[in-house]
């Protein structure tokens, strides 16, 4: 045994080292002490846990941040310097020594090698190693690594690739191919760092996530579940693996299971997801298994004060001793006073318990129609008083979170306390974002650059300088933003760190690098004009006593409290407190027209169809493009290969706006097409011509001298008569039309009113259809005709 070890040792060390080098001496079970210093990232106190040398936290020392990154970036040095080759041999002898003793170990151990959950002797040792080396080269200078899931063994750029192989399971070295991952690296299971990106193309490192996460060797193993208070047989294990909706996240622990509904939570917890019913297992569903404390029941389940929260908002009327039945097709009943009543009724229901992620049934309750398709009714409100809904979507940045929040200042009610808090926090969290994207475009600016200076040569001078380099110590702080950001560790970090580097943030948006950076903005995707706008004032914007103003809440990206979904009720009858009086369709009646508007992010839409379908009662569909789109280039990977698909972004919207028209639900509800972002537009198209979106091709406008309208005037009715016509190609209707720049409210205004108009004249289309239709044409209606090249 100890001389196969030895001989299997000598194999190795000798393939490690340079030709003719002499062997070291075989020590059994010896690990060779570490010889380089750790390098500690500057964490904020949230996110050490257990990784951050105790005075390092700024907060808890008392110093800033700075101090602290100098420190580090002291450590960094002198870990350079001592990086001598005797040691960097020395290290690659440990490592080759660590594997071959994790083999030892294993086989004396006889592990179940499928499942995971162990830690071995060998990764305690490489852990507390934890040395910023690379395993394979024993180099230490290195920008970015990737580390073993199973010994923790650490690998830099030029050697991952060699070291992991193929990665069938993932990040794991060759030698630890079928072992189960450390339970302390769980959580990074899917989660990679921008190093593999980099080497890979998306779809492979995508496939190896994938592999990562669902390979059987990296799953929990059965006797780390308690399900309703039994531990799970392999058997079990097995059908909650295969069954058609198994649980997203499987982590070892107790859970709790309603077969009947499907629900399932964690042992004392609400439910957080809901999977395949009607799975065997031993245990029954205790009343007690969420810990609720409401005296209100969900098959026999005592629901908690979240779940009877969530019912209230959806106006269900939970009194104490109130017991739901929940079935696995989504239908609800309540049982009250001995009589079984539907509550899917109401489309409140459904909304509400789609925005927390519960259960909702597809299509109308058993037996119940909707009386009206286009008409929620309120619960607790006049018979008179109907609410329309007004569902707001558009391509990601079009500007519909801009026009939610510019509606809610002019007609909803002001901004409460938490949601100015929410705001801000998201505009500091976007802060963060923001100088990620610049810091990232930086290295890949200077890296170009260095790589055209050394031929193309991997390895860089370290000390050569270009227009993109920073000093150390803020490539330091981008190294550790950047990773954090790659790893998902962000949330941790935020916003509990938040004013800790709020110097260091303005420091390096002022950074001459950044400032070149940001020149070239139209190279960072993602980066708004907004970025400008906050972090040229960081310090301000990260301070306690910061509130944020209008403007800043106009400029600020997303919508809160939920970034998906969002929604305010408004009316503009006269009477109510906010409206104006505008329409002519406005009779002097005795109804108030309620609005609901509905702000949904497209890229929910676009994933899957479910907020659709959840808003088929809705009154008027409001599609947002950014007219500035027609310029504006997306790039999403390909199927194959490495190579990324670049779509203008004018084409994407047009598909999406398709994508709606499509839906069978929105057969007869009326479209307005808001084109946006006119004021960007009014400069963008004197720059760049019209035609270089390929579907605005034949756009040939009138020299403005011959014309009464500017080239803009004339390019906003080309566009706005090519979703016409394509409208009226899909559905024989007519399209609405209605133009803005939603930072400026005043056209925000214009454009509700006409909204509502349209809902209103929608009611009337049957007396007055073809008089309405004109008027409102009329302002927008120019044939797209006298701006095509004839042929
Ligand atoms: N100049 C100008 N900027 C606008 C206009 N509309 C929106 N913006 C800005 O564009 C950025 C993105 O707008 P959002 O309203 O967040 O876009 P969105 O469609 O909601 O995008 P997501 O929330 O990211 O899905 C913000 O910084 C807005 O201030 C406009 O008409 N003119
Ligand atoms: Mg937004």
């Amino acid at each position: 045994m100890e001389r196969n070890a030895r001989q299997d040792w000598e194999d190795i060390v000798r393939k490690m080292l340079p030709l003719g080098a002499s062997i070291p001496q075989y020590r059994s079970m010896e690990i060779f002490p570490p010889v380089a210093e750790p390098i500690y990232f500057p964490v904020s106190n949230v996110a050490s846990s257990g990784t951050s040398r105790p005075n390092c936290s700024p907060r808890l020392s008392g110093n800033s941040g700075l101090d602290c990154l100098s420190s580090v970036s002291a450590s960094l040095g002198s870990v350079q310097d001592s990086s001598n080759n005797a040691r960097q041999q020395s290290l690659g002898r440990t490592s080759a020594v660590d594997r071959l003793e994790s083999q030892e170990v294993d086989k004396e151990h006889n592990f179940y090698p499928e499942y995971v959950g162990i830690t071995t002797e060998k990764n305690e040792n490489k852990k507390k190693g934890n040395r910023r080396v690379c395993y394979t080269c024993g180099k230490g200078k290195w920008k970015t690594k990737e580390l073993c899931l199973v010994c923790d063994a650490k690998y830099c750029s030029s050697c991952v690739l060699r070291s992991m192989g193929s990665m069938p399971e993932g990040r794991k070295c060759v030698t630890c191919i079928g072992k189960p991952v450390t339970e302390s690296n769980r959580v990074l299971l899917g989660r990679h760092r921008r190093l593999l990106s980099r080497l890979l193309g998306h779809l492979e490192v995508k496939q190896i996530m994938k592999a990562e996460k669902e390979c059987l060797a990296n799953h929990c193993r059965p006797e780390q579940l308690t399900v309703n208070g039994y531990t799970l047989k392999p058997e079990e294990m097995a059908e909650l693996l295969r069954c058609p909706l198994p649980p997203r996240k499987l982590n070892p622990g107790r859970y709790w299971y309603d077969m009947d509904s499907g629900m399932w939570g964690k042992e004392g917890k609400r439910p957080n997801s809901i999977i395949s019913s009607h799975l065997s297992f031993y245990g029954r569903l205790n009343q007690n298994a969420s810990d609720g404390d409401t005296d209100v029941h969900i098959n026999g389940r005592e629901i908690t004060k979240f779940e009877l929260r969530v019912l209230k908002m959806a106006k269900i009327q939970c009194p104490r001793s109130t017991n739901f039945w929940v079935y696995d097709d989504g239908r609800y009943e309540e049982e009250a006073n001995g009589r079984r009543k539907y509550i899917w009724e109401k489309a409140m229901s459904r909304f509400v318990f789609t925005l927390f992620s519960l259960h909702v049934p597809r299509g109308p309750p058993r037996g119940q129609r909707y009386v009206s398709r286009n008409h929620a009714i309120v619960p607790n409100l006049s018979e008179k008083i109907t609410v329309q809904k007004l569902f707001l979507i558009g391509l990601q940045g079009s500007g519909i979170s801009t026009i939610f929040k510019q509606a809610k200042i002019l007609y909803g009610t002001k901004f409460t306390f938490e949601e100015l808090q929410d705001i801000k926090f998201m505009i500091q969290s976007n802060m963060y974002k923001y100088i990620s994207i610049l810091l990232d475009g930086r290295e890949r600016f200077e890296e170009t650059i260095f790589n055209l200076f050394s031929g193309g040569g991997v390895d860089s001078d370290e000390s050569a300088q270009c227009i993109y380099s920073i000093s150390p110590r803020l490539k330091h702080f981008s190294d550790w933003l950047l990773d954090i950001i790659a790893t998902g560790g962000f949330d941790a970090f935020f916003p509990a760190a938040t004013r800790e580097y709020a110097s260091l943030v303005e420091e390096v948006w002022k950074d001459p690098a950044i400032q070149e950076t940001y020149k070239r903005k139209d190279e960072l995707h993602f980066l708004p004009d907004a970025a400008e706008y906050f972090l040229s004032r960081a310090v301000e914007v990260f301070s306690d006593e910061y509130e944020p103003s209008e403007r800043d809440i106009l400029y600020s990206e997303g919508v809160p409290p939920l970034n998906a979904l969002a929604f305010i009720d408004f009316s503009l009858d006269s009477g109510s407190p906010k409206s104006r009086p505008y329409s002519n369709f406005t009779e002097p009646s005795t109804r108030l027209s309620l609005y609901q508007l509905i702000r949904v992010n497209a890229k929910g839409v676009i994933d899957d169809c479910k907020w659709v379908e959840m808003f088929e009662d809705v009154r008027v569909v409001v599609f947002c493009v950014a007219l500035t789109d027609y310029e504006q280039i997306s790039s999403f990977p390909m199927k194959s290969g490495t190579k990324v698909l670049l779509r203008n972004r004018m084409l994407e919207s047009k598909e999406l706006f398709e994508k709606m028209i499509r839906q069978n639900c929105y057969e007869d509800t009326p479209f307005v097409l808001i084109l946006n972002k006119y004021d960007l537009f009014k400069e963008n198209v004197n720059r760049v011509p019209l035609s270089t979106c390929e579907w605005f091709s034949d756009f040939s406008p009138v020299q403005p001298d011959h014309s009464n309208q500017t080239l803009a005037q004339q390019a906003y009715h080309y566009v706005a008569m090519k979703f016409k016509d394509l409208y009226f190609s899909l559905t024989s209707r007519k399209l609405f039309v209605c133009q803005a720049s939603a930072r400026d409210r005043v056209t925000i205004d214009k454009a509700f009113k006409f909204i509502t108009d349209v809902a209103k004249w929608d009611d009337k289309k049957e007396d007055n259809y073809f008089d309405a239709e004109d008027s409102l044409y009329s302002k927008t209606d120019v044939s797209s005709l006298s701006f095509t090249r004839q042929e």
